[in-house]
């Protein structure tokens, strides 16, 4: 059976991009390292996310944006709801979007960022990853282009501006009355174009392959796990795979522990119009209809109960 990918993007792009292609096209997700996001900084936004969750529950919810969708700043503990399920997930967040400059066209789609005045540094961290995420989603796309026999740069005005989001997840120690049936986060596959995860390699994070079954994904430590999401899914008319995810609860002493990650969840521009691309076309494929990138995230959004 085929494997999940490991792959360097140290090396040549036209060396990996099959392999990061067949790995997505398999099981939706493939673990890159040498991704270019230095350690360093990395080091750095967890401690700062560490600290910002460690403030008292009235402080972060100041930061709450009623009405906001979760789109930005703080989301409590037990307000999302994957698709389909009966219990909310077990876990607390803070979402970074794209900081646009005043007037621009694109304003109304992207809500300003806040950001928390009792930690020092942490606009500047965050900002400073979120340029990094878009780096090395930007070669990782391209690899991917270059998989599905387009030109290198295609995806660069598709996603130039979008609406890509930085998720700092806090997943707080497991209580002992803990909802029958809640985990950290239920089944689930992501909205957007790809995904890029830092912080997986503390455990939990699993993918249901296509026999059915439930298998962890665990990267290296300051490696990233990337997956696609359903936009790009439905831009290939199903060759690369958007495939359900969850974290699960851990058991004995990692149940006392708290689990920390960073997703970067890469999106089209709002007005990307996804268009299943010829080149994935096969004779008789009836594929699904074009959409902008925002009507089709506002349809998942209140699916979610985020909008
Ligand atoms: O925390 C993780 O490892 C994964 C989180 C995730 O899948 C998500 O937030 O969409
Ligand atoms: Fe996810």
């Amino acid at each position: 059976m085929a494997e999940l990918a490991s792959i360097s993007l140290e090396q040549p792009l036209e060396e990996i991009s099959d392999e990061l292609g067949n790995s997505f096209a398999e099981f939706g997700f493939a673990i890159v390292r040498d991704h270019g996001i230095p350690q360093d900084l990395i080091d750095r936004a967890e401690d700062l996310a560490k600290a910002f969750f460690a403030l008292p529950e009235n402080t972060k919810k100041a930061y709450h944006i009623a009405g906001g969708g979760g789109a930005r700043g703080y989301t409590p503990f037990g307000t999302e709801i994957a698709k389909d399920a009966e219990v909310h997930d077990l876990k607390e967040f803070w979402h970074v979007g794209r900081s646009l400059p005043e007037g621009h066209a694109l304003s109304d789609f992207m809500a300003p960022n806040i950001w928390p005045s009792e930690i020092p540094g942490f606009q500047q961290t965050f900002e400073q990853l979120y340029t990094e995420f878009e780096k090395a989603g930007d070669t990782i796309l391209r690899a991917i282009a270059m998989h599905l026999g387009l030109a290198d740069d295609y995806f660069v005005p598709t996603v130039e501006d979008g609406n890509s989001v930085m998720r700092l997840l806090h997943y707080p120690p497991l209580a002992n009355d803990v909802p029958k049936g809640a985990i950290r986060a239920a089944a689930h596959g992501d909205i957007n174009t790809i995904t890029l995860l830092l912080g997986a390699e503390e455990a939990g994070l699993e993918l249901l392959n296509k026999q059915g079954e439930w298998v962890p994904v665990s990267p290296p430590k300051g490696a990233l796990a990337v997956n696609v999401g359903d936009m790009l899914e439905r831009l290939t008319n199903c060759r690369l795979r958007s495939t359900t995810h969850r974290v699960v609860n851990p058991g004995g002493e990692a149940a006392r522990r708290s689990r920390y990650s960073m997703p970067f969840f890469l999106h089209f521009r709002p007005d990307f119009v996804i268009e299943p691309l010829e080149q994935c076309l096969a004779p008789g494929d009836k594929p699904a209809p074009p959409i902008t990138s925002h009507e089709f995230l506002l349809q998942r959004l209140r699916e979610i109960g985020l909008a």
